[in-house]
């Protein structure tokens, strides 16, 4: 039986964002003894449950208070926004922030052999997707009439098949596409994936709860994008060389023991360091350049 006291976060049991959403939990110290099977998890170490769904399951589960967070594609979000309105509901949710993994596009795409002459020769056309309704809301906008053709997977052999005659897609690499004799024509919507609330009073506790994951999750975010960067330098090339680092606006200088000379720089930076910066960074007489990964931030 599930305690009610726990929060409780859905994330996808197996696909796109599975890995990449049970990583960040992870990272943000939440301990989760996850089993193949099974689709509750409890966290051992706070009071937090995961539960594995599927990912369209999600957007519903917070809206209808099921759960109180989710990790969720933008993408899935809006078309079961969409689709709820569409139903007349007024459904409700709390964006809480993007976050740095699910990147894709949901564009149009035609076959190879059809010439793409913008949006209005898609007039009349029979256009196979899984997002009926973010689709439908891009061509109503340009007034397009389509017909559409709901396909909950592998959209892209619908053309082939006779299905089709476009496609409204996921597209990332573009590889599916190629693979199947399709070209993108259009992005409809840009998505990465975000972490959403539920609506409604939460106990103290719980907000407790949502407060640390949330300034956990940003200094996770934000370690992933830095890198901490040392190396030794000659002391009358120091200026010089602090202004070849990214974003090194106050490095930390310290004396290197026995040598006057030269001191050793150790800084933060948002950015990496490229090879070519460091092979300036040598000729300036730059050495034991290390550039490190940072596993947690916290301001
Ligand atoms: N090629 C991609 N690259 C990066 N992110 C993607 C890609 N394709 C999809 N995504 C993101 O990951 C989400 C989940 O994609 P996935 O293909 O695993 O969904 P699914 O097959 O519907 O899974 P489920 O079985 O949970 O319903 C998408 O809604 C989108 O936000
Ligand atoms: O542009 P690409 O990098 O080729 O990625 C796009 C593909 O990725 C997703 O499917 P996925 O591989 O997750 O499989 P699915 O159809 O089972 O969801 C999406 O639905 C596309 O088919
Ligand atoms: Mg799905």
């Amino acid at each position: 039986m599930l305690d009610k006291s726990r929060l409780r976060i859905a994330i996808q049991k197996s696909g796109r964002l599975s890995k990449e959403s049970q990583q960040l939990l992870e990272q943000c110290g939440i301990k989760i003894n996850l089993q193949q099977q099974r689709l509750l998890a409890f966290a051992e170490n706070i009071a937090i449950d995961i539960m594995r769904v599927r990912d369209d399951d999600i957007p519903g589960l917070v809206m209808d208070g099921i759960v109180d967070l989710g990790i969720i594609g933008e993408n899935v979000l809006k078309e079961a926004l969409l689709a709820r309105k569409s139903q007349g509901d007024n459904p409700y949710y709390i964006m809480l922030r993007r976050l740095d993994f699910g990147d894709c596009r949901l564009s149009m795409a035609l076959p190879i052999d059809e010439p793409w002459d913008g949006p209005k020769c898609l007039q009349g056309k029979r256009i196979a997707t899984s997002y009926p309704h973010l689709l439908k809301q891009y061509l109503d906008k340009l007034n397009i009439n389509f017909k559409s053709c709901l396909l909950n997977g592998s959209v892209e052999v619908a053309p082939r098949a006779g299905l089709a005659d476009a496609i409204c897609d996921l597209v990332s690499t573009g590889a599916t596409l190629e693979a199947n004799g399709l070209y993108e024509v259009e992005v409809i919507y840009r998505s990465k994936a975000c972490l959403i609330q539920r609506t409604g009073k939460l106990s103290n506790v719980k907000q407790s709860l949502i407060n640390t994951v949330m300034l956990r999750i940003q200094g996770v975010i934000q370690a992933r994008g830095s890198k901490y960067i040392m190396l030794h330098a000659p002391t009358e090339q120091l200026e010089e060389i602090i202004s070849l680092l990214p974003g090194a606006e106050s490095p930390t200088v310290l004396p290197l023991a026995g040598n006057q000379h030269r001191v050793a720089i150790y800084m933060v930076s948002n950015e990496t360091l490229f090879w070519e910066t460091m092979e300036n960074l040598k000729n300036l007489g730059a050495s034991s350049i290390l550039v490190l990964p940072i596993e947690k931030m916290m301001e």
